[in-house]
């Protein structure tokens, strides 16, 4: 576990304890962890299940605002979006050092998160079936991702529903970035009434700067996603979110030969 809070402190700075973030320090109230400095969260982070859709797992407090800027600086470094007409670059192979300082971080975070000190049972998940955040064998597996994708959209920019392509992996992270949104999850083969409309609605998932999305199983292979930033289509809580430029990290393993 040491390595784990030396690994994220390296790559991405200290928590912000003087970022002036009451309400993050107000999610972080409750812990069972009494000693903030025993982790550089503050607090082991939580996961949300998404209870509709098996294999999606959201981390809302992967990164504090102070680790979200020097991660942000690390990819606007990269040079990719300085002419406004790119906003998406690839990266296959040797990835930037900091995105596999992400892939550490997140693989760390998912087995601290996930580590039973009652049962010593270091395992990731004590179910490893379909309830489990991340399965060991995709977690253990080398590299962990070796592709990336980053995003930059300017408000009112989305993404439109789409299954991640087949020559990737099961088993994607994807890192927020400034501005937060609603990504929309539907299942691919939905039914669709006489009046062309699907009969299932679609799920919405609010995706917080500093978040972690992973998304396996059947939330990869049987769920489209999609991001409609048109006006009218990011409401969280009944409010329109007021929009900003997004960017976004999307890092997934290529298939063996691909
Ligand atoms: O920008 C995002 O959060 C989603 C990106 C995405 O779906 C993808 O890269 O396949
Ligand atoms: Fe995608």
């Amino acid at each position: 576990m040491d390595d784990y809070k030396t690994l994220i402190r390296q790559a991405f700075g200290d928590s912000s304890e003087d970022s002036g973030d009451d309400d993050r320090h107000r999610q972080l109230e409750g812990s069972h962890i009494t000693d903030e400095s025993e982790s550089v969260f503050g607090e082991i982070p939580k996961w949300e299940r998404i209870s509709e859709i098996k294999g999606l797992s959201l981390c809302r407090d992967f990164l504090t605002p102070d680790q979200q800027s020097t991660l942000l600086a690390s990819i606007l470094q990269e040079g990719w979006f300085t002419d406004a007409s790119h906003n998406q670059a690839m990266r296959f192979g040797d990835l930037p050092a900091w995105a596999n300082e992400l892939s550490t971080c997140i693989r760390e975070l998912i087995q601290y998160s996930t580590y039973d000190p009652e049962s010593m049972d270091t395992s990731n998940c004590e179910m490893d079936g379909e309830d489990c955040t991340f399965p060991s064998k995709l977690l253990n597996r080398e590299p962990l991702f070796n592709q990336l994708i980053a995003n930059s959209y300017q408000p009112g920019e989305g993404i439109c529903a789409h299954v991640d392509l087949m020559r990737f992996e099961d088993g994607i992270a994807l890192i927020s970035l400034e501005s937060s949104c609603v990504m929309h999850f539907s299942r691919f083969e939905n039914e669709v009434a006489a009046n062309g409309k699907q009969l299932e609605p679609k799920i919405p998932v609010y995706l917080t700067p500093g978040s972690l999305l992973l998304i396996w199983g059947e939330a990869r292979y049987r769920w489209q996603h999609e991001i409609n930033r048109k006006p009218g289509f990011q409401k969280w809580d009944g409010q329109e979110i007021m929009q900003k430029r997004r960017t976004s990290i999307t890092l997934r393993k290529l298939c063996h030969g691909k």
